[in-house]
């Protein structure tokens, strides 16, 4: 029953939510102009949009304060005030906050348009990283190619952008203070509502931890094989510029080089694509088929209408996926520069994921439009990927001529969902470990980079392929950091999907938790299973109106976030790979490095 003063609380929150859509809408119009065209007129827009949506957030933030919204009944209404209650950069003076938000423009802007020399022909000297770079990382086998694109594009990506950074950190760090944060980590971490998550995210890493060092002691043996003692230290860390990405981050594109069982190879995903003649519309259409079949929604008329889906050949664009919610009930758009391969096809999935949160949460009120925690809208996508990278399901969809179901194939299965899932963790830790340091000021700036390459070795086990020095700002060669993008939340996707994935298999009848071998997790595919789907619809549909425990609960039944899915699923692999280890001597973990970072 209300308190006194509820019911216009209720109705300046109704206004709030309808102003605060229109001006959500107003704005994403014109970040979408400047990241889909980088010129210095679409940017200026887009500043002057943004200093127009603080002034009014700013005001209306002074009347919220008048509500004694803490006494409040109606647990909806207090948690909508505590949503708006955080009044974010409008809390920097408008000069700070133009001055912030040109960096971030400026620094995502350098990386976007970054150009490299060819590494033989001299006079090619316009290689972007989408998709000239990318495909690079993903075929080449040559090390010293491969040595050239990676340094070179540091040099025009994050070295640029090193003092950028450094105003940038206390801009940001102004605007946690101002919002009563004691830092931008502490600011950034209040997405999660958990008083002791980053402990609970160290306590997952320990976990899995054990299940990494296998698979990188593994595959540096097999790049040991490949190039020899030469490029690869059979105890040292691993050379980064040899795992097949531009950030060493995910491993899947070497798989060839590591294939446990040579002879049970499947086809290649990417050339079945190309000899099919898949079109990047046909890959959307065959992401859009699957959450249909879940009875999920297909993406509306203006999603077709308004994505770029492919890179523009007449200017440059913010080529790094995105999803985009317009936050008007009806826009939704995906801008990314995708490549008919194996790679984009997931990540077409991942991308289309994030719509399908925006769409089931696109009747909430305008403050529960975001996922239960910014990990969950990572993890839908890559959920439903985990049925769609399975051989059974790619026989399905025709894009694998046969399957066959025997131990070493399961090996092979496991080893190329590892050498994504598994070898991703301890970066998708790292990026926010360093930038929590560098906020907290316990990584100064004179250290950016010995203290990234600290964090690459400790975690990773990687090392830069020649020397580095404090001229070069390599944390600032990855979209994420220049575009001040939180990345925690893609550690917690990689744990979490995997409950979600068993929560869902065992919903679709395609995994019994009392009977694991009966129908082994990794073979499960939830594809046209409306229980499945309906289990994940409703939880979606939550978007942030409840905590995420009660979210992870309404799918998983449990109510945190729990490492033993990932290592079940996993467990197979470990077991063999534990074996082979022992077999051929390997050491489990690495020595320093003698790369220097002066
Ligand atoms: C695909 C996206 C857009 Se939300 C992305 O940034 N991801 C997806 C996986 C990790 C991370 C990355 O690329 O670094
Ligand atoms: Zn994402």
């Amino acid at each position: 029953q209300d308190t006194d003063g509820e019911v216009e609380a209720r109705q300046f929150i109704d206004f709030l939510n309808k102003e605060h859509g229109r001006h959500l809408n107003d704005g994403y119009h014109a970040e979408w102009a400047y990241a889909t065209n980088l010129t210095e007129h679409n940017l200026n827009v887009k500043l002057n949009k943004s200093l127009e949506h603080a002034t009014f957030t700013k005001e209306q933030w002074k009347e919220l304060n008048k509500y004694p919204w803490q006494t409040y009944s109606d647990p909806d209404l207090r948690r909508q005030f505590k949503i708006y209650s955080v009044l974010g950069s409008p809390a920097l003076e408008f000069d700070k906050l133009q001055k912030l938000e040109k960096l971030e423009s400026d620094m995502e802007s350098i990386y976007s348009t970054a150009k490299v020399s060819h590494h033989k022909d001299k006079n090619k000297t316009n290689l972007s990283l989408e998709p000239e770079l990318t495909e690079i990382f993903i075929k080449s086998r040559d090390p010293e190619a491969l040595h050239h694109y990676w340094t070179e594009f540091r040099k025009q990506s994050g070295k640029q952008v090193r003092n950028h950074y450094k105003q940038y950190v206390d801009l940001e760090n102004e605007v946690a203070v101002k919002n009563n944060f004691t830092d931008a980590a502490e600011y950034w971490l209040d997405a999660y509502d958990t008083k002791d998550f980053r402990d609970q995210v160290a306590k997952l890493w320990e976990q899995i931890r054990p299940l990494y060092l296998q698979i990188h002691a593994y595959v540096r043996r097999r790049l040991h094989d490949k190039y020899g003692d030469k490029h690869v230290n059979r105890r040292g860390p691993i050379p980064a510029h040899l795992l097949g990405n531009m950030w060493a981050q995910t491993w899947n594109n070497i798989y060839d080089l590591v294939v446990p069982y040579p002879e049970k190879t499947k086809p290649d995903v990417t050339a079945e694509l190309k000899r099919q003649g898949y079109t990047v519309n046909k890959m959307f259409r065959t992401a859009e088929e699957f959450f249909t079949s879940l009875n999920m929604s297909a993406m509306p008329p203006e999603f077709w209408e308004r994505s770029v889906l492919e890179k523009p050949k007449d200017r440059d664009i913010v080529c790094h996926a995105s999803a985009w919610d317009f936050h008007d009930g009806k826009d939704f758009r995906i801008k990314m520069c995708t490549r008919v391969n194996e790679e984009d096809l997931f990540t077409i999935h991942h991308e289309m994921g994030h719509v399908q949160y925006f769409l089931e949460y696109k009747n909430q009120p305008m403050a529960f439009r975001e996922g239960a925690n910014p990990g969950f809208h990572e993890a839908v996508g890559d959920t439903i990927s985990l049925s769609v990278q399975t051989p059974k399901h790619l026989h399905k969809i025709g894009l694998l001529s046969n399957v066959t179901n025997d131990k070493e194939s399961t090996i092979n299965d496991l080893m190329k969902t590892g050498l994504e899932k598994i070898a991703f963790l301890p970066f998708g830790y790292l990026m926010d470990l360093w930038r929590w340091g560098v906020f907290k000021k316990e990584i100064s700036h004179e250290d950016y980079n010995k203290h990234w390459w600290k964090l690459r070795h400790e975690y990773q086990g990687i090392e830069p392929p020649s020397h580095r020095s404090e001229d070069d700002f390599d944390p600032g060669a990855k979209y994420h950091i220049v575009a001040s993008v939180p990345y925690i939340r893609y550690f917690v996707s990689f744990v979490i999907q995997f409950q979600f994935h068993r929560a869902l298999c065992i919903k679709a009848g395609e995994f019994d938790p009392k009977n694991p071998s009966k129908q082994p997790l990794n073979e499960c595919d939830i594809y046209r299973s409306k229980e499945a789907g309906n289990l994940l619809k409703n939880m979606l549909a939550l978007g942030s109106s409840q905590p995420w425990p009660e979210a992870m609960e309404a799918i998983t039944g449990q109510r945190e976030m729990d490492a033993s899915a990932l290592l079940d699923y996993f467990e197979p692999l470990q077991k063999w790979l534990e074996k082979e280890n022992a077999k051929t001597g390997e050491l489990v973990g690495w020595e320093p490095t003698d790369k220097r970072v002066h």
